[in-house]
């Protein structure tokens, strides 16, 4: 379990990067993300070779660092250690996380994929993990074949469980008010986010979202 003050900073958007052939384009898109105010990153490059994908992952660091940001990276525990990351999001197929949490440490934030599986959310919450995500929450561009993740589960989820609860799949500026109805804490986008005409606005439009559903 990942310490209070970085698991108070869970909450909110959560920019999810898409595969972006150039790197730079890519910097460019989650610098204006930040400058929108979003507040917590992942890095999720399936594509680039290794080099690559740490070049990546240290100019999200320090733009991350910059922006006082959280930068989390999917799938690989090596490469969050390489660029000293705040953590990782993992999946079915990343590996255990009860023993992902044994070589993060107790720092270091770990995040659990759950699909639309609330057992499969206790059980991580069990072995150490800071966040749960279900998804798909509405028809996903990007992951056309996910689960779906109803709104009442995201209602249930936040009854059973004591750790964060996050949203991703599909969610637009539009949906979100849905999900935050619902309690969730951080909503995770790609499309929605990295498609915009203004990146840096549809952050803030995010983010005004949140502090709407606070007061
Ligand atoms: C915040 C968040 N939630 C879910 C996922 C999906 O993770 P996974 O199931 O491991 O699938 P891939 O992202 O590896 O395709 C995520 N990355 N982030
Ligand atoms: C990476 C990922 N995981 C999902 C899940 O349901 O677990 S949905 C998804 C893609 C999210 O992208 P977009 O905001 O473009 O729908």
């Amino acid at each position: 379990m990942a310490n209070p003050e970085q698991l108070a900073r869970l909450r909110g958007l959560y920019a999810v990067t898409p595969e972006r052939a150039d790197g730079g384009a890519l910097l460019a898109d989650v610098e204006a993300a930040l400058a929108g105010g979003c507040r917590v990153v992942q890095l999720r490059d399936k594509l680039s070779p290794m080099a690559e994908r740490l070049a990546r992952a240290r100019a999200l660091r320090a733009a991350t660092l910059r922006h006082g940001a959280l930068l989390l990276i999917n799938d690989d525990l090596a490469l969050c250690r390489l660029v000293d990351a705040d953590g990782v999001h993992l999946g079915r197929d990343d590996g255990d996380l009860a023993q992902a949490r044994r070589l993060l440490g107790p720092e270091k934030i770990l995040g659990a994929s759950c699909y639309a599986d609330l057992a499969r959310a206790q059980a991580a919450e069990q072995a150490g993990a800071d966040y749960v995500a279900f998804g798909a929450a509405f028809p996903s561009p990007t992951k056309p074949e996910a689960a779906n993740a109803t709104v009442d589960l995201f209602f249930r989820a936040k009854t059973a469980l004591t750790v964060k609860v996050c949203a991703i799949g599909g969610i637009t500026a539009a949906n979100a008010p849905t999900l935050l109805a619902a309690g969730v804490d951080l909503l995770a986008v790609i499309t929605d986010l990295f498609s915009a005409p203004d990146i840096a606005a549809r952050a803030a439009a995010y983010q005004r979202l949140f502090e709407e559903a606070q007061s």
